[in-house]
């Protein structure tokens, strides 16, 4: 993924690229230390905890810039959560427009 990214395709390629880390794993990854830690799942699931505090912490703040911020960590660790159990983008926008 680039800055040259148009903007509606940005969690698709994002989520591409964790699908990508999940294949190879690669050491240089952040990703990667979330598909291999140590206490497996659980971690992702302690860091979307974590991340939904700080969202929440934000809002509550009125701090829009840390909102944004801390919003693309949760989102960001959402994805990483739905691959790590198979899910895909796609299932989440299906599920998104049965509620249309
Ligand atoms: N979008 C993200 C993204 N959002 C958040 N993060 C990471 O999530 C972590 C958030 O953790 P915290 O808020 O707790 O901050 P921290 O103190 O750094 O965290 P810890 O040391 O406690 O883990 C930070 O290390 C961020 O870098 C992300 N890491 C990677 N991506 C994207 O994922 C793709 C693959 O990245 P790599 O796997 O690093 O190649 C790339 O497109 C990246 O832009």
């Amino acid at each position: 993924m680039d800055a040259d990214t148009p903007t509606d395709e940005v969690l698709d390629e994002l989520f591409a690229t964790i699908e990508s880390r999940k294949a190879d794993l690669p050491e240089d990854s952040y990703t990667t230390t979330l598909f291999t830690h140590e206490k497996g799942e659980n971690y992702v699931l302690e860091k979307l905890g974590e991340e939904t505090t700080e969202t929440i912490l934000a809002a509550k703040d009125d701090d829009r810039e840390e909102l944004r911020y801390e919003s693309a960590d949760l989102v960001y660790h959402l994805l990483v959560l739905l691959s790590m159990k198979d899910a895909s983008l796609d299932d989440l926008r299906e599920e998104l427009k049965t509620r249309f």
